[in-house]
């Protein structure tokens, strides 16, 4: 199982950026054609990433759904790329308009509105869907509210709770703005991941780092994950307690169980 911990943007317009964003650490690239892009530079950028798919597999962030600029973007990329980040979704109908001109694609819903997150288990539950993710910038626009944590705990767990009930895969956190400030970064980052996001996605190549240790298990998660499963197992799976005074049911050893695959999956 692959799993990606972190997605590193490039704008499409940008032949210098898009030579380097491999290069970065990512677990993933997402090439921009969307609001990183002025608007008289979208052609040149369709051009460049399509070039860029023809040599490296990447995912593409579209612009926002059922506009011209996302019908042009979906004729540029078509059948060159295999996973399309959509923003500005707000229903499982502004996803069928996507799948009916990319068919093959997976589809990434950037739920970045109040309509979006209100709608994020429709959403969710769409054909195509591959996983969900958030933008709190366009949400932030959206709601008058600022950006921080607190303003937005309430959009994120609406987030979690859909991807879950939907039976997706977790969904994938937003970008981070102050790009010099990495412990505020790695608290973000942290709570994300506590609230049941995997995976954060950075707009500069020196989050990357950062987002990677966050969201792979660290040494002592993985001991302590060991000792549940073992003093589980060892009590022929009734609840019990490990030495060190620690309650283990079945959900206890079950997460557990879960962490331990993740570090097998997560690359060193
Ligand atoms: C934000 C940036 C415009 C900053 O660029 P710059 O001023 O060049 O930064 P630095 O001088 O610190 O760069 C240091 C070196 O790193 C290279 N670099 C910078 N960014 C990237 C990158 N993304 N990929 C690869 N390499 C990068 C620079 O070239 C420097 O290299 P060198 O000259 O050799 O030292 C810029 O980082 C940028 O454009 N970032 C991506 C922006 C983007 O694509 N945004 C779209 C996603 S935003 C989002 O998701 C919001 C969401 O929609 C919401 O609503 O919340
Ligand atoms: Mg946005």
């Amino acid at each position: 199982m692959a799993v990606h911990r972190s997605y590193l943007y490039a704008p499409g317009h940008s032949a210098k950026l898009l030579g380097k964003v491999f290069d970065c650490g990512a677990d993933a690239v997402i090439l921009d054609l969307e609001d990183a892009v002025p608007p008289e530079r979208k052609a040149e950028a369709r051009k460049l990433v399509a070039e860029v798919l023809g040599r490296r597999p990447a995912y593409v962030r579209i612009n926002a759904v059922r506009t011209e600029q996302a019908e042009r973007d979906l004729e540029a990329i078509g059948g060159l790329c295999a996973d399309i980040k959509v923003p500005k979704v707000e229903s499982a109908e502004d996803l069928a308009w996507v799948a009916a001109r990319a068919p093959d694609a997976r589809l990434h819903p950037i739920l970045e509105s109040a309509r979006g997150v209100l709608a994020a288990r429709e959403i969710a539950a769409a054909p195509g869907v591959a996983g969900l993710s958030m933008g709190i910038q366009d949400l932030s626009r959206d709601l008058r509210s600022g950006t921080g944590w607190e303003s937005m705990l309430l959009a994120r767990s609406q987030v979690v709770m859909a991807s879950s009930a939907a039976g997706a895969v977790p969904p994938v956190d937003s970008a981070f703005a102050a790009i010099r400030d990495l412990d505020a970064l790695r608290r973000e980052a942290v709570a994300a991941r506590e609230l049941g996001f995997f995976g954060k996605v950075a707009v500069h190549p020196g989050q990357v780092d950062v987002i990677n240790e966050v969201f792979t298990p660290s040494e002592s998660q993985l001991a302590h994950a060991r000792e549940i499963v073992r003093a589980f197992d060892a009590a022929g799976q009734a609840a019990t307690r490990t030495p060190a005074g620690d309650f283990v049911d079945a959900p206890v050893a079950e997460r557990a169980r879960n962490l331990l695959r993740l570090g097998r999956a997560t690359p060193a």
